[in-house]
């Protein structure tokens, strides 16, 4: 096999049935014919799908899940509960899952999560609670270079038996429960807040009532929140010290619930950014502003800084682009880092500078986030600054461009895909790879009146 033939097939390993586009090399985007103004609805969160469906698989009884998000991440995190004997039934967007509480039917199997963090971060601590079982975990090469060992140690100091099959402190690896002791354990917050949340999400199935101090500040803080929240709609409740630098979660079981989802607030902020960027207006339905816990909400606020107007109404946000967005300061991108591409495309059509920061842990995503970026937005002649922590992006004039790189992340697409609302012809290699969160993202970028063509 041709190392190009090597690396496409590694890329598309972890794509799904439910992903779409692999059978196309490129997608060129170009910007619309007329204003962009529209109205969209998007399915469920990718991080409250995965909380969901594994919440609802360690609860009693049969939980539905209205309102799911169908792509790659969810695809895998249902077959890891399949494989574990889980009986998940997807019609559309929803889902039955007949909870096993706690002790999983499968005893042992070959768990692949793909390139989803949320499952690979999920997961361990749910298998490591239940009584017995033998377990192996793998995902795609990315998700085995990407941080995960801080939550296994911690998982083994709390009583599983982890074998690592390449590299120590990496998936793939074998899992042997026998169950979660309690006690006090130790979680860093800078690297992920996913190990936080995995280890939440298990807390409750430990023997004894379990402690998780939390060393450091937490990226993305407010997907711990999510959790906490999530485990509290499902009948558990978490107790944070009011220091906020421990979470203790004694002995309970998941109750099954009907719940719906909220959409994915992620993928909203491409369509905002989309009229902030052509002075258009985007609605989204299915969102509301004040009580929603996606950290991305964020972004709203900035939009706002950068000349849009927003409309946060009960149940949706429209956004009103302005003549020219207002560039000229720096953002901390600490919370809500996976925004940090989409403000990195928008930075390009400022007024001003844009310098996002406190984003260090984005070097750990999909792919190298702040260099991937970089280095794409110079292809264009951009000027693109990289600091440790984030990135400058200086407003520019792209040039009609040479094919980028998505890098094999959603992200990268979905962000680079908006320079194509301003500039003629952006073409971007491996469209396919959206399908971690969004597979129809281009078919709605078309619909929105952009043009998007195939190779
Ligand atoms: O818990 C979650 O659902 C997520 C947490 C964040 O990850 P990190 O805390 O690892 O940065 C975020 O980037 C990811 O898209 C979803
Ligand atoms: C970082 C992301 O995903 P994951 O859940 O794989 O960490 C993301 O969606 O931007």
């Amino acid at each position: 096999m041709r190392e190009e033939e090597h690396s496409d097939s590694l890329r598309r390993e972890a794509r799904s049935p439910w992903s779409t586009h692999n059978d196309k090399a490129a997608v060129t985007v170009s910007p619309s014919k007329t204003a962009v103004h529209g109205t969209v609805r998007l399915a469920g969160s990718k991080s409250l799908t995965n909380r969901a469906l594994i919440i609802a698989a360690l609860a009693e009884g049969e939980s539905r899940i209205d309102g799911l998000l169908r792509s790659d991440d969810s695809y895998w995190c249902i077959d890891c509960l399949t494989s574990l004997g889980v009986r998940v039934d997807v019609v559309g967007d929803s889902a039955r899952v007949a909870g096993c509480g706690g002790r999983w039917p499968n005893r042992t199997g070959r768990l692949y999560v793909g390139a989803a963090g949320t499952a690979a971060r999920f997961l361990p601590g749910a298998l490591a609670a239940a009584g017995s079982g033998v377990w192996t975990m793998a995902g795609s090469k990315r998700m085995s270079e990407r941080p995960i060992a801080p939550l296994l140690d911690a998982l083994t100091k709390l009583g599983a038996g982890i074998a690592y099959a390449q590299d120590e402190g990496s998936l793939p690896f074998t899992l042997e429960a026998g169950g979660l002791q309690g006690g006090a354990v130790v979680l860093p917050g800078a690297e992920s807040s996913q190990f936080i949340s995995g280890l939440l999400l298990a807390a409750p199935y430990a023997k004894e009532a379990l402690e998780i101090r939390i060393d450091g500040d937490v990226v993305q803080r407010d997907y711990v929140v999510m959790t906490l929240g999530l485990m509290e709609e499902f009948g558990v409740k978490p107790q944070p010290a009011e220091d906020g630098r421990s979470i203790t979660v004694r002995p309970a079981k998941y109750e099954a619930r009907s719940i719906r989802l909220e959409s994915d607030v992620s993928t909203c902020c491409y369509f905002w950014a989309l009229a902030a960027l052509t002075g258009g207006r985007v609605r989204i339905e299915g969102i509301d502003a004040a009580s929603t816990r996606q950290p991305d909400i964020e972004l709203l606020n900035v939009l706002e800084r950068m000349g849009c107007t927003v409309d946060r109404g009960a149940g949706h946000v429209e956004v009103f682009g302005p003549k020219r967005l207002k560039g000229g300061f720096e953002v901390s991108m600490g919370s809500w880092s996976d925004q940090t591409l989409t403000m990195a495309a928008m930075a390009v059509f400022a007024d001003g500078p844009v310098t996002m920061k406190d984003a260090a842990h984005i070097r750990h995503h999909e792919c190298d986030r702040i260099a991937a970026v970089c280095s794409e937005l110079r292809k264009f002649g951009i000027r693109a600054d990289e600091h440790e922590d984030g990135l400058t992006v200086y407003p520019g004039r792209p040039l009609p461009s040479v094919p980028l790189d998505s890098h094999d992340d959603h992200r990268m697409a979905m962000a680079l895909s908006l320079i194509g609302a301003r500039v003629d012809g952006v073409r971007i290699a491996d469209p396919g790879c959206v399908s971690k969160t969004c597979p129809d993202f281009f078919e709605r970028m078309s619909a929105l009146g952009l043009q998007v063509d195939y190779e």
